[in-house]
C-alpha cells in the first residue's frame, strides 16, 4: 500500500529531522544525502550526548526538540564474529534503542519515522531471492538470531503503531552495506571492511598470505551505503505502507569472489588462505527488492566502483590514523 499523501517530504527542506546514529556508516551517508538535497534542519546527537538506551533521556530529548521526522540508524552493529560473541548486547541494546526511539517519536508528535532492520531477519533457508513475505516462515541463522529477533521486533513495533494509532512508521531492510565511515575493526567488522584492512596491511608489510574466514562459498549481496541513503530518502518521500521493504542491489558474489576483488583493488600480490574454523553463516541471502524498485528507486553504484571508492576513503581517512 502506498499512501496517496506521499511526496510531501521533499517539499519541506526546513522541517526538523532527527537522524539517530549520524556518525555511523549509514547515518553519515543519510546526512550527506539529506544535505545534498538541501535539507537544512537536521538534529544530530552523538552517543555521548544522548544514550538512546536510556528511556528517560530519550523522552526528554523528544519533548524538547520535537522533530517532525525521524530516521533511526543508531544500533549495535557488527559482523558475524561480533554477533556470535556478544548476543546479549545485540539483542538488549537494539531492543532498548528502537523501543525508546519509536515510542518517544510517537508520543511527541513525530509525523513519520523510518526504522532500519537488516536482511538477517529472514529464515536461514528462505527461498531466493527473498521476498518480504518470507519473514517469520522458518528458523533464523544461529550466528545472528539475537540481532535478528530485535530487528523483527522493530518491524512489528512500527506495524503495530500504524495499525493501532494510524501512525506513519515504515521499515527498510538493507542488505550487506559498505562505504565511507565503515567499521574497520579486525574482528568485529563486516567482511568487506575487514578484508580491505587485512589486504592493505598485508601489502604494506609485504606478507605472502592473507587469511580469510570460512569456506569462501557463502553468497552475499552488497550495496554501497550512498545507494542505501538514496533509498531511505526516497522512502521518506514516497512510501507509507505496512510492510517492510527490502533494499538491495540484486547482485550477489561469493565470499571467494569478493576476496579476489578486494585483493585486486588493494593491489595485494600474495595468496589467500581459508580459515575453515570460522563460521560461514547463512549460505545465501539475496533479497528481492522489486517492491521498492517498482516505486522508482534503483541502485547506481557497482561493487567494483564502490570498492575502489571505499579503499580510497580508507587510505585517506583511516589507514593514516591507525
Ligand atoms: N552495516 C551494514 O552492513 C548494515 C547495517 N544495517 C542497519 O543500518 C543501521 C546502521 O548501521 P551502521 O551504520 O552500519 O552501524 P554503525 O555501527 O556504523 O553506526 C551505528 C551508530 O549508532 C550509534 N549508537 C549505537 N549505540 C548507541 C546508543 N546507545 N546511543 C546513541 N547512539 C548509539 C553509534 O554511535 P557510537 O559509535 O558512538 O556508539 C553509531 O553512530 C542499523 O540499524 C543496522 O542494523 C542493515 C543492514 C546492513
Ligand atoms: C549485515 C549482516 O552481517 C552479518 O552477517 P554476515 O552477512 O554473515 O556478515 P559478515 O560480513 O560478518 O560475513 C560474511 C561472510 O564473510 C566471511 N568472512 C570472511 N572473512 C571475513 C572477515 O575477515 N570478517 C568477517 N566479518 N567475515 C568474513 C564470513 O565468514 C561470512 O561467511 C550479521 O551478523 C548481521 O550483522 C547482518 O545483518
Amino acid at each position: 500500500m502506498v499512501d496517496t499523501n506521499a511526496g510531501s517530504f521533499f517539499s519541506e527542506k526546513s522541517a526538523k529531522i532527527f537522524v539517530a546514529g549520524h556518525r555511523g556508516l549509514v547515518g553519515s551517508a543519510i546526512v550527506r544525502k539529506l544535505q545534498s538535497f538541501g535539507f537544512s534542519n537536521l538534529v544530530l546527537q552523538t552517543h555521548s550526548e544522548l544514550d538512546l538506551t536510556v528511556q528517560s533521556a530519550v523522552d526528554t530529548f523528544f519533548a524538547s526538540e520535537k522533530p517532525k521526522y525521524v530516521i533511526l540508524a543508531a544500533a549495535k552493529v557488527g559482523g558475524i564474529h561480533a554477533n556470535n560473541t556478544y548476543p546479549a548486547d545485540f539483542i538488549a541494546i537494539n531492543l532498548q534503542i528502537q523501543t525508546n526511539v519509536i515510542h518517544s517519536s510517537f508520543t511527541h508528535g513525530v509525523e513519520k519515522l523510518l526504522f532500519l532492520g537488516s536482511s538477517c531477519i529472514y529464515p536461514k533457508f528462505a527461498p531466493q531471492p527473498i521476498t518480504e513475505s518470507a519473514l517469520l516462515t522458518g528458523p533464523l541463522e544461529p550466528t545472528n538470531e539475537w540481532y535478528a529477533i530485535a530487528k523483527i521486533a522493530g518491524i512489528k513495533m512500527c506495524q503495530a503503531y500504524r495499525i493501532q494509532h494510524n501512525w506513519d512508521a515504515v521499515s527498510g531492510m538493507p542488505t550487506n552495506l559498505y562505504g565511507p565511515n565503515d567499521n574497520f575493526h579486525p574482528e568485529n567488522s563486516h567482511v568487506l571492511p575487514a578484508l580491505i584492512r587485512r589486504f592493505h596491511e598485508a601489502k604494506v608489510r609485504g606478507d605472502k598470505e592473507v587469511v580469510v574466514w570460512g569456506s569462501g562459498s557463502p553468497l552475499r549481496e552488497f550495496l554501497h551505503v550512498d545507494d542505501l541513503a538514496d533509498a531511505v530518502v526516497f522512502m521518506m518521500d514516497k512510501y507509507s505502507g505496512l510492510s517492510h521493504l527490502n533494499v538491495g542491489s540484486g547482485k550477489e558474489v561469493s565470499i571467494k569472489e569478493l576476496a579476489e576483488l578486494v585483493k585486486e583493488v588493494v593491489g595485494f600480490e600474495g595468496e589467500l588462505v581459508w580459515d575453515k574454523t570460522k563460521p560461514d553463516g547463512t549460505p545465501r541471502k539475496l533479497m528481492d527488492s522489486s517492491k521498492l524498485m517498482e516505486l522508482g528507486w534503483e541502485p547506481k553504484i557497482s561493487l567494483k566502483d564502490g570498492l575502489v571508492d571505499t579503499y580510497k576513503w580508507y587510505l585517506e581517512n583511516y589507514a593514516a590514523k591507525h
